[in-house]
């Protein structure tokens, strides 16, 4: 089939023109005089994509023709953001696509306005997989990120003074020109059922499942910026097999059971489990990840057979990596693929098995590290269960080897709990099945070794490593706030600091230039009149993230209430104009956190209706947080919240992309805020509170939140105005979980914290000070690329090498 030449698609505005109406007329079926917005978007997406697709087909010839290394990347969750702008940047079709929608009668805003964002993620974990394969297609890596397209992504919040409240996101209702379905790549999964022994063989047995639903994949295009590689994000989504639809019923009427089997199995792919940090251990949940992890083996396999025979090249010609816990049911899959499908006995499969995996934690939080309850797994996955088991038994074998007599040991290090009900721990499987095990920050590893996975550290210290997280450069800076990104890009000369963000380091040597630090300072301040939040003149204050305790969203409300009390206080004292940005959304189940957006919210409204605060605090809560509205508000941001309790937060990634668009930080000594910290410099970085271990301890000589309450008169009275019942039962909640166990030493910090915000106000009044701290903030934030971030995964973890894609003028 090679040498079927392709018509090359036109470089000019007119082919580029050409192109735009022929897929108007014959792929939209409409006219120039009929168009609509939809339909012009719809066909530029479709004429932008086609220049993409045209790459990713010399990418697959170059992929196919070097039969490479492969990264898959195994992840529940993506946070792909907004399309259009992205593809008309990385097609460098922007300023060809203006033309040519404007002969149409539209602008290119108007359409962009119309782009959906597929909110196939939580938080920072999703987005984080969505920087890491535009990190690998720009550094030419040859990979496949897999995940499951849900029908329905995170839900849309909508936010009054009663809190949130969630309502679906069908975000592909109107259909999504980004994606290509590809039925013919459908795989089979089976769930329930029993298993058989194979006669002759002890290791092998036959599954016999009790249900089978199809996978199909629809893949979306990820290219590289600078580079003619494209790569593909692959997400399953879950069918009924034909033989489903029982049409005895139907005709007997029964038109609701014809269908059940149907809606059971596209149930699996239906919507995405909306917690963060809590694992609900829901029958489904477990349903969707074997299903993302079956589809994906088998897609895996599928290609390293087209290029190659011997098994024990698989682990050579493959790397997989385990997005967290989420995926970890790979490792028994494998396993049962390779001894039960083909005929590999168990230890040749358990060798290529554990140089092929590595996994990714991204939290401390214990409640957050999923177990499953046997009995579900031996309902569920009956044959992965007998895997575990003897997966865990070796294991076991080898600690006894070690630790000779340690029972205790043995019990702590099991792949399976046994008080109070036998569990499946899935991060013990996660380690003993893969080859490296990393954290996401320098802190966050360093805690995992001495804490969480300590006995695996003992066991295996050189499996663990640190990968410190990344940002992609092109969407957060160069996408979302191009007025800096030209202005940067004018001062050091050219925009290849977009594939090398280190370069922004040049920056430090126009410091000195007045009119450099003026441009800059009304670019942060046009980006705050775009936002339209609050007084551009103001102290920009944001905090936007999920909402979690850990976070500490209450610690950044006392503060606002403190002020608010200083400024009634003192009508006529010299107050620093301050707007407080709060973003983010909240797991539906999790109640403390829903109180807090509802205070915050209420908090808000009260200060809004006082004249005598109003003047100089405003608090602002933009409802429905996503990676769109991330890109709005993170330009027009001045200082940036980082404060949640030291040792909680595994890295963040919000404080990398407000550190690089200039904003300056106030944090605590936890995950990547450290390593920021440490670049930035000490003096540009308002540093607070108790560190990991300060804060571990004080838990264990017993910390009284009571004292700190008595002990502090502005604490007391914020408090006190909180639970007083002006802000009702909501404030009353919130204030009496402060008072008693207060689990992320809230109190403990608080004054440390009012100090750091007195530092910030008195630095803000100094003008010039502030635009110097905001300009290094930028220059040495390079290290946070998620370029540099692939690049230490590829040498240390995955052993990859780049594979170029010849480029075609
Ligand atoms: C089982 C429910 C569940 C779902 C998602 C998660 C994620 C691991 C939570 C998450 O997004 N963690 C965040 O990952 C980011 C990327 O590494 C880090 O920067 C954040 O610090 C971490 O909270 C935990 C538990």
């Amino acid at each position: 089939r090679q040498g079927i030449g392709l018509r090359k698609l036109g470089k000019t505005a007119d082919e580029f023109q050409q192109d735009l109406l022929s897929n108007l007329y014959y792929r939209r079926g409409t006219t120039v005089e009929s168009a609509s917005a939809r339909d012009a978007y719809e066909t530029l997406s479709l004429t932008v994509r086609d220049r993409l697709a045209e790459r990713r087909a010399r990418t697959a010839a170059a992929h196919y023709a070097s039969n490479p290394r492969w990264v898959y990347y195994l992840s529940a969750e993506y946070l792909l953001g907004a399309q259009l702008e992205q593809n008309l940047l990385y097609s460098g079709t922007g300023n060809l696509a203006a033309e040519a929608v404007k002969a149409l009668g539209f602008s290119l805003e108007d359409l962009e306005d119309l782009d959906v964002e597929p909110g196939l993620g939580n938080g920072g974990l999703g987005r984080l997989a969505a920087c890491l394969v535009d990190s690998l297609a720009t550094r030419d890596i040859p990979a496949v990120g897999y995940g499951i397209r849900y029908d329905l992504g995170i839900f849309r919040q909508i936010i009054t003074e009663n809190g949130q409240t969630e309502l679906p996101d069908d975000w592909a209702f109107q259909g999504n020109p980004w994606e290509f379905p590809a039925p013919d790549d459908r795989q089979t999964v089976g769930f329930y059922g029993h298993t058989e022994p194979v006669p002759g063989s002890p290791d092998r047995k036959v599954w016999v499942p009790g249900e089978i639903v199809l996978g199909e994949p629809s893949h979306m295009l990820v290219p590289g910026y600078g580079t003619d590689t494209v790569n593909i994000v692959r997400l399953w989504s879950a069918k009924a097999s034909e033989a489903s639809f029982d049409l005895s019923r139907f005709s007997a009427g029964q038109y609701a059971e014809a269908v059940q089997e149907a809606v059971r199995a596209e149930n699996i792919s239906k919507v995405l489990y909306p917690d963060d940090s809590t694992e609900l251990g829901r029958e489904l949940r477990l349903k969707q990840q074997y299903f993302l992890v079956s589809c994906s083996l088998r897609d895996i396999i599928r290609r390293f057979r087209l290029r190659n025979e011997d098994w024990s090249e698989f682990a050579d010609k493959t790397v997989i990596q385990l997005n967290d816990t989420h995926p970890t049911i790979a490792i028994p899959e494998l396993m049962r693929l390779l001894v039960d499908e083909y005929e590999l006995d168990w230890s040749k499969a358990w060798e290529i098995t554990r140089k092929t995996f590595a996994y990714t934690c991204h939290t401390l939080l214990p409640e957050a590290l999923e177990t499953w309850p046997v009995r579900l797994i031996e309902k569920l996955l009956p044959r992965h269960l007998e895997i575990i088991y003897v997966i865990n038994m070796l294991f076991l074998r080898e600690v006894g080897a070690q630790f000779p007599g340690d029972q205790d040991r043995i019990r702590r290090m099991s792949i399976i709990q046994e008080e109070p009900e036998r569990r499946v721990r899935m991060a013990h499987l996660a380690v003993v099945g893969t080859e490296a095990v990393n954290g996401v920050a320098e802190l966050h590893s360093k805690l995992l070794r001495e804490t969480v996975l300590d006995d695996f550290a003992d066991l295996w210290p050189a499996k663990f490593q640190n990968v410190t997280n990344g940002i992609s450069p092109r969407r957060f800076i160069r996408i979302a706030n191009p007025r800096l990104s030209d202005l940067i890009t004018e001062g050091l000369g050219d925009d290849s600091w977009l594939r090398d963000l280190e370069k922004l380091a040049g920056l430090e040597s126009l410091i000195g230039d007045a009119s450099f630090r003026d441009r800059w300072q009304s670019i942060k301040r046009a980006n705050k009149v775009a936002l339209a939040a609050g007084d551009p003149d103001s102290l920009t204050d944001v905090m936007i993230k999920r909402f979690h305790e850990y976070k500490r969203q209450q610690l950044k409300l006392l503060h606002v209430v403190t002020l608010y009390q200083r400024i009634h206080a003192n009508p006529a004292g010299d107050w620093v104009p301050r707007t407080v940005l709060f973003a983010g959304k909240a797991a539906p189940a999790y109640h403390a956190a829903k109180d807090l957006i509802q205070l915050i919210a209420t908090v808000g409204a009260t200060i809004a209706a006082d004249p005598v605060a109003s003047p100089y605090l405003k608090v602002v809560f933009p409802s429905n947080y996503n990676v769109t509205l991330a890109e709005k508000i993170i330009p027009a941001a001045d200082l940036s919240e980082q404060i949640s309790l030291a040792g909680k937060e595994a890295s963040g990634t919000g404080n990398m992309k407000l550190a690089l668009n200039g904003a300056v930080t106030i944090g605590t000594l936890d995950g990547a805020n450290i390593e920021i910290r440490a670049r930035v410099g000490e003096d540009n970085f308002f540093l607070f509170g108790l560190d990991a271990y300060e804060a571990a301890q004080a838990r264990i000589n017993g910390y009284q939140p009571r004292a700190f309450y008595e002990h502090d008169a502005e604490l007391r009275a914020a408090i006190d105005a909180l639970g007083s019942g002006a802000f009702g039962d909501v404030g009353h909640r919130v204030a009496s979980s402060l008072l008693g166990w207060d689990e992320y030493l809230t109190l403990a910090d608080y004054r440390a914290y009012l100090d750091a915000q007195a530092q910030v106000e008195e630095a803000w009044r100094d003008r010039d000070r502030w635009i110097r701290m905001s300009i290094l903030n930028t220059a040495h934030s390079g290290f946070f690329s998620s370029d540099r971030t692939v690049a230490d995964y590829a040498a240390r973890i995955w052993r990859v090498a780049p594979v170029p894609v010849p480029h075609e003028d």
